[in-house]
């Protein structure tokens, strides 16, 4: 692999913007610099390019069985698509087999992974079914190199829900054996009911999705794990948050001084209720969970990204094509498999929507998609940094990138963008994880089971010192 110099370009990281060298060597970052000696290194020249760390999404689905169906993308078209993005490391959710272990599923989505990646990976586990045996074995994923589980309020009827005494006992659990315990918060009972109520009355069509999630829904869930994570004393990170309202409860929790990390999503950002109720079954591209939101609640999570109530940006990429799979729900909006893909665009629409509009800075940006997620996710400084003996994953960010949303020009394997027809400005020119060339103009370089998986494990930052 040798040496690597970058020159001529400006050094954006979590704590500022610099013109700087960046030299690199056998994976790792060696110096960075003014002026650096090239000394028998290969110059790239990064004139007139924003140098910074390969960017990490702490939230990625594939190749994953949920709603009756299989996530679209698997470990080649998903990381492939991550990596057109920027992104060099994703921690994407092993999904627990309702008669399986945790240790089992890490051990399947390994399995999965092995041979495919495109770029570097851990594994949170999703559980499905807490019982005793299962939250004793919680501990034992940090041997694993496992440093955090998902519990869902959400999703009852199916065996994702989880009730609040076995989410208490796991985050008791949990804080002993120092593992990050994730919240998808919405009330999955009101939300049984709302949409047995809405089905009975018949409202069958995709908006119904978000009428029967309120904001409420999702900002009582938010502070009742806020609350049963103070009494169990461990920190909490509440995934996809959607609307000011839960935003709130997280901004309460840190005036009083509590450890909650909280995450919000490009869907969140980019598109809104309107969505929901496009055209025919339209509507259906934009299914999530938490739904979008009238789009009023998106300035607040702009200030929220801002001020650092949220300091994580994940996609929540969770793709399903059109035909055949959104359409499941054709008559029934609560059998449309949930998600969006987006782990391709997550960084764009930061930067065309964020940056380039003044509502955050080049520095919460690499904050949010790359050096927090670096630190929640158990990975710093390894990962997420510029700085002498940390992983070379580097991008190469053109501000003045165009690139317009097609199906076409997707890297992903989805039959649809719900981003078709967005003009981005500002994207990825070349990528490298671990000092290889893995992404340049458009075109995936890196060769499938080129990522490598990363062992991580969880000393909690505290909210303040957080980007
Ligand atoms: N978010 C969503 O709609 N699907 C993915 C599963 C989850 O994160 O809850
Ligand atoms: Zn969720
Ligand atoms: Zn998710």
């Amino acid at each position: 692999m040798g040496r690597l110099l970058f020159t001529g370009g400006t050094v954006v990281t979590a704590e500022g913007s610099y013109r700087a060298d960046v030299l690199v060597e056998d994976e790792k970052v060696v110096s960075v610099g003014v002026d650096l000696p090239a000394e028998g290194a290969e110059e790239v020249d990064a004139r007139g390019r924003l140098v910074m760390p390969g960017f990490i999404d702490g939230h990625t689905h594939m190749d994953m069985p949920f709603g009756g169906t299989v996530t679209a993308d698997d470990w080649a078209s998903g990381t492939a698509a991550a990596l057109a993005g920027g992104t060099t490391t994703i921690v994407d959710f092993a999904l627990q087999d309702v008669e399986g272990t945790l240790g089992g599923a890490v051990e399947e989505w390994g399995r999965k992974a092995e041979g495919k990646a495109l770029i570097d990976y851990g594994f949170h586990v999703a559980i499905t079914n807490l019982t005793g045996e299962i939250k004793a074995e919680i501990p034992s994923l940090k041997d694993r190199g496992v440093s955090s589980v998902k519990i869902f309020m959400a999703y009852k009827g199916t065996p994702l829900y989880t009730a609040d005494e076995d989410l208490f006992e796991a985050m008791q659990i949990a804080r002993e054996a120092g593992i990050l315990v994730m919240v998808h918060a919405e009330n999955g009972d009101v939300i049984a009911k709302l949409q047995q109520q809405a089905l009975e009355r018949g409202d069958f069509a995709p908006r119904f999705h978000a009428l029967t999630r309120p904001e409420e829904v999702e900002a009582e869930a938010t502070n009742r794990a806020i609350q049963l994570a103070e009494v169990a004393g461990c920190p909490l990170l509440v995934v996809h948050v959607s609307c000011a309202a839960a935003l709130e409860e997280i901004h309460r929790a840190h005036e009083l001084g509590q450890t909650v990390y909280a995450e919000t999503c490009p869907q969140y950002l980019a598109f809104s209720y309107d969505d929901l109720c496009r055209e025919g079954f339209e509507g259906a591209k934009y299914v999530c969970s938490p739904p979008l939101r009238d789009s009023w609640n998106r300035e607040p999570l702009w200030r929220g990204l801002q001020i650092g109530d949220l300091q994580i940006f994940g996609s929540d990429h969770c793709s399903f094509n059109y035909r055949g799979q959104k359409e499941l729900g054709r008559d029934d909006f609560t059998k449309i498999p949930n998600g969006l893909p987006g782990v391709e665009e997550r960084a764009m629409v930061l930067w065309t929507l964020g940056v380039r509009e003044g509502k955050i800075d080049e520095r919460t940006f690499v904050a949010v998609l790359s050096t927090n997620q670096a630190k929640i996710h158990g990975m710093y400084p390894r990962k997420g940094t510029l700085a002498p003996g940390a992983d070379a994953d580097i991008v190469l960010w053109d501000p003045d990138l165009e690139i317009t949303a097609t199906v076409e020009n997707r890297h992903g394997n989805v039959d649809y963008t719900p981003y078709q027809g967005m003009t981005f400005r500002g994207g990825p020119a070349a990528v490298y994880v671990r000092g290889r060339l893995a992404y340049r103009d458009g075109e995936i370089l890196a060769e499938h089971g080129s990522g490598r998986y990363v062992e991580r494990a969880f000393v909690p930052p505290s909210v303040g010192v957080l980007a």
